[in-house]
């Protein structure tokens, strides 16, 4: 049975195939995608934004679905970036699934099913055991087995409120710097690297990622200034870094302005309290706006009075074990765990059934089961609780998913538990 057939033999033919694409039809796909999501820069303005990320990554992962009638049009389209992310056992092969669309024309045919069933059996084929995404709406990838999985918050401190503890932490031999990124680049790359490697939900970021991070065409600033980097550091190099946007505005009874930061990151708790004190302390600035933090980002704590922080909370990624035994065994867990977990997986046909998962501090044994399961519930559960943030309880408490040995949800949660927030930051 081909990919696109339903399973239903009298239906009819759907009328479209799946296949990979290259480097030439990236235009027809970005067309599409570019069209369902919305964009509103055309196609070839779009593709002189993604065409350098894209040209240093590949085109072999892109996927399109083609109308068979003639001329073989471009209806729909998936890709995926091969990132090493840090997952709870650590930096690992992980898929960035990204530039997902269907021509609104061919809409709600069974398009984007057929583009996940042949994305998922090729990031599989390659030994990848996790793909992860940023939703465009929470409504659409829990059926092809993804997980909400991170929250994150974005924050706006007010003038008067930026100020931070008297006790917070300061250290007189850091200094702060504020350059143009490229100049301080290398810095920037050293403090990434360091905190991406143990930070969960962050992926390596390579070259052409810095690239896109660090991209400042003046027609993409929306009236902000140019991208500027603050760097903290002392003797031991860079310890922090935040890469930010000011915004003037004037009222009429003054300045207005705002500092808009695009990321921050610090390997000390001083380090975090240097930057936000820059931060805070711009002239004619009334506001301060942190697109992205983590959800256990220091500032919360640093504030004097953190209530007056507006924080709104994000879901970020999407995470989808891909070989679910593979993803289970090899993360470590933070209580013993045993039990039978009876799983149900759509897309992934080979994570289901049911599985005897064995788990301690250095990682799990899973093998099939026969015996009568203690939980039953979806891939997408498991993908959901897999970074530590998002506790089984709550699925259970809404009655979506089944236990059937009173206490295997506390249990798991126990065992699947993390201390530090995840936390991604960048949208691909
Ligand atoms: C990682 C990323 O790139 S995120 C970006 C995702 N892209 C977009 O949001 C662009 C705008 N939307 C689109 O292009 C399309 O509507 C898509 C890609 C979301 C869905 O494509 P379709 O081909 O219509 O999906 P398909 O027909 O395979 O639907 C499969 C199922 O998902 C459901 N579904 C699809 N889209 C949505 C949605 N936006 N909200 C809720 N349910 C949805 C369908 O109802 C169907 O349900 P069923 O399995 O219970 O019958």
């Amino acid at each position: 049975m081909s990919e696109n057939q339903k399973a239903d033999p009298a239906a009819p033919a759907p009328g479209w195939s799946v296949r990979h694409s290259d480097a030439d039809e990236f235009p027809e796909a970005a067309r599409v995608f570019g069209q369902a999501l919305l964009f509103s820069d055309d196609v070839d303005t779009m593709l002189g934004l993604m065409r350098p990320l894209h040209d240093a990554l590949g085109y072999e992962r892109l996927l399109v679905a083609v109308d068979d009638g003639e001329g073989e049009e471009v209806i729909g389209t998936a890709n995926h970036f091969p990132f090493e992310m840090t997952m709870p056992g650590g930096p690992v092969p992980v898929a960035g699934v990204t530039g997902v669309g269907v021509w609104p024309t061919h809409r709600r045919r069974g398009v984007l099913s057929s583009l996940m069933r042949r994305q998922l059996a090729d990031i599989h084929a390659d030994g990848v055991r996790y793909a992860a995404l940023w939703a465009s709406e929470g409504s659409i990838y829990e059926r092809f087995g993804y997980g909400s999985a991170c929250t994150e918050l974005s924050t706006s401190v007010s003038r008067p409120h930026g100020t931070l503890r008297a006790d917070a932490p300061r250290d007189p031999a850091l200094r702060v710097v504020l350059r143009e990124p490229e100049r301080v680049r290398a810095d920037l790359e050293r403090v990434h690297a360091a905190v991406a490697a143990t930070q969960v939900g962050q992926f390596r970021r390579t070259g052409p990622w810095w690239d896109r991070s660090l991209r400042d065409d003046a027609a993409q600033r929306g009236g902000r200034s140019p991208l500027v980097a603050a760097v903290v550091g002392g003797q031991d190099g860079p310890a922090g870094y935040a890469l930010y946007r000011t915004r003037n505005r004037w009222a009429d009874d003054g300045a207005q302005g705002e500092v808009h930061v695009q990321e921050i990151t610090a390997t000390t708790p001083a380090a975090w309290t240097a930057l936000f004190e820059h931060l805070f302390s711009r002239d004619l600035v009334v506001r301060t706006v942190f697109d992205s933090l983590p959800a256990d980002c220091p500032l919360h704590h640093l504030l004097t009075d953190r209530g007056r922080a507006v924080a709104q909370h994000h879901p970020s990624l999407w995470v989808r074990l891909v070989d679910m035994v593979g993803a289970l065994s090899e993360r470590p867990y933070a209580a013993p765990f045993e039990a039978v977990l009876e799983v149900t997986d759509r897309y992934a046909p080979w994570n289901a059934g049911r599985w005897r998962l064995k788990a301690g501090a250095e990682g799990a044994r899973v093998e099939p089961a026969d015996g009568a399961p203690d939980l039953s519930l979806d891939v997408h559960h498991l993908g959901a609780a897999h970074l530590g943030q998002a506790p089984l309880t709550g699925y259970l408490r809404a009655g979506l998913i089944t236990e059937h040995t009173p206490g295997t949800v506390d249990a798991l949660d126990t065992a699947l538990h993390r201390f530090d927030a995840p936390f991604c930051g960048v949208v691909f």
